[in-house]
């Protein structure tokens, strides 16, 4: 587990900025020796104000490191529609939604992708995101990675230009950043 640059990020490596000892390097401390279910669980983040405030100010720090111009965040269901709202508003951008199949009105395009267990749709409206625009796509966490793999191909469809998926959480023992081949991808957090 530590707090270094997750594989592949575009930017300066993260560090924790003063201030944030009680918040978000408590974290990795409040999950330590904990299992992959609990480890892979942002409600104590969220829960706690510091560390949620501490931790949309290391990812909006990593992006505007990374990224001169971002032109949306798209956020996974549901846990990404936790991060990438107020990440958005930070950066001055909006949010689009890919959300599990049968819950967007008007025209979609959809995806199958395969979980751990199982089978599931991830959908997104047609005219979320314009050809060309600068996405990068949030959620709480990377496992095996078919959820983020299928929400790229679902932007890919649209045209956007992918600058990275970024996620809270990796479970790197599950290989799923080898899933995103050469999309760029980042986390925050990373768990044996
Ligand atoms: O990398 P993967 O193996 O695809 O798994 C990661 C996904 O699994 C979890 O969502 P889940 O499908 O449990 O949906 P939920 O957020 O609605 O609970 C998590 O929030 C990610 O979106
Ligand atoms: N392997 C995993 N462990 C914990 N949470 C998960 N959510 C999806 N896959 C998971």
């Amino acid at each position: 587990m530590g707090m270094e640059q997750g594989r592949r990020g575009a930017g300066a490596p993260l560090a924790v900025p003063p201030g944030y000892n009680s918040s978000i390097t408590c974290t990795p401390r409040l999950l330590a020796n904990c299992s992959p279910s609990v480890c892979s669980d942002i409600s104590p983040l969220l829960k706690d104000p510091v560390a949620f405030k501490a931790l949309i100010d290391l990812l909006e720090d990593h992006l505007r490191a990374s990224f001169p111009k971002i032109d949306v965040i798209a956020g996974l269901d549901s846990r990404g529609f936790l991060i990438g709202p107020p990440l958005a508003q930070r950066l001055g951008v909006g949010f689009v939604l890919i959300r599990k199949k049968g819950k967007l009105p008007g025209p979609t395009e959809s995806i199958s992708y395969a979980l751990e267990y199982g089978k599931a749709e991830l959908e997104i409206q047609s005219d979320a995101v314009e050809a060309g625009q600068k996405v990068v796509i949030v959620d709480d966490l990377l496992a095996t990675g078919g959820t983020m793999r299928a929400a790229c191909e679902l932007l890919a469809r649209l045209k956007a230009d992918i600058l990275e998926c970024l996620v809270v959480i990796e479970l790197k023992s599950l290989r799923g950043a080898a899933k995103l081949e050469a999309i760029p991808f980042h986390s925050l957090l990373q768990y044996d």
